[in-house]
């Protein structure tokens, strides 16, 4: 069983984008520039902000992050996505999901401009994928592809299963592994809340990947001796023994399944972390095409 580090393929991505950043700043350019704009006061989603900006901070890109209150309107959401749609000097866009109940996700996804659209949400975005055309692809299956590069997993022809249709990480994954990609070409199963046999299922995968958000719900019974486990997961359960109050789980339970993987990601530590990767270079993407 090995470790599929994300903070080392993470770092590793991050070296050679800060490479990139520098030699646009020597040629007297201006940096890649993310906005990302948080509504409310979500402890995780506060989390993942400020680690967002730390990156973009470390490889050289400016960024901004927008703060609005709970109770802010969609319209001055909206408004605040015009704002950045408008400004030459931003090259990505990102509006932390989950919103307020009352504002639709829907449409503040499809107000974002998709030549900015750095999170891969917009219908444009999505379709392309579908298609196979270049486009932003979302950070959680960009990261997991560049996880699976640089441990040069094989996927050709192998069973992958996902588990989890979500739009952010679930059915873009199983278009990924499915595509005429280096890492893809999987016959791939996607399972959701009412497949039948999915304990079979899994059991068939050569290639496992949860995202369905449950903690550990992956159990060693479940997987293939010798499979590729990633666990997409990251759900904070109280526990009141934790430094925290809460300690991070995944939606495999690492312990029993690790020793029957080839390869297995932890939480904390894994897909995570290669989800600010997949932003970082969708990022510079976005910029290398608006400054053409
Ligand atoms: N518009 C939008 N884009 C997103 O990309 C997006 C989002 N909304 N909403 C929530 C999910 C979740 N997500 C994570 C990012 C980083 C870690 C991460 O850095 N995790 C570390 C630390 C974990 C911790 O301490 O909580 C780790 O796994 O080691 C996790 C999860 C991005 N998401």
């Amino acid at each position: 069983m090995q470790i599929l580090d994300g903070k080392l393929a993470a770092q590793h991505t991050k070296d050679t984008l800060k490479k990139e950043v520098d030699e646009i700043i020597a040629a007297g350019k201006r940096a890649p520039h993310l906005a990302a704009i948080l509504v409310g006061n979500n402890g995780a989603s506060e989390t993942y902000v400020a680690s967002k900006v730390k990156n973009c901070t470390e490889i050289g890109f400016a960024s901004t992050l927008i703060r609005l209150g709970e109770d802010s309107s969609e319209a001055t959401l909206l408004q605040e996505i015009e704002k950045l749609n408008n400004d030459d000097a931003v090259d990505g866009i990102l509006v932390q999901l989950p919103l307020p109940k009352h504002i639709s996700e829907q449409k503040v996804t499809e107000s974002v401009n998709p030549l900015k659209d750095v999170d891969g949400f917009h219908p444009i975005s999505a379709g392309k994928l579908v298609l196979g055309l270049p486009t932003f692809i979302s950070a959680t299956p960009y990261g997991i592809m560049l996880l699976l590069e640089h441990y040069n997993i094989p996927t050709r022809g192998k069973h992958a299963v996902v588990i989890g249709r979500s739009n952010i990480v679930g059915r873009p994954m199983s278009i990924l592994l499915s595509s005429n990609h280096p890492h893809g070409n999987c016959t791939v199963t996607l399972c959701h809340s009412h497949t039948q046999n999915l304990k079979e299922l899994c059991q068939r995968a050569d290639i496992l990947v949860a995202a369905l958000g449950k903690p550990e719900f992956v159990t060693a019974d479940m997987v293939k001796e010798g499979a590729v486990v990633i666990d997409v997961g990251i759900t904070r359960v109280p526990d009141s023994t934790a430094k925290r109050g809460y300690v991070i789980k995944g939606d495999v339970a690492f312990n029993g399944v690790a020793p029957k993987t080839s390869f297995i990601t932890p939480v904390p530590g894994g897909v995570g972390l290669m989800t600010i990767a997949g932003l970082l270079k969708n990022t510079l993407q976005a910029y290398r095409t608006r400054q053409q």
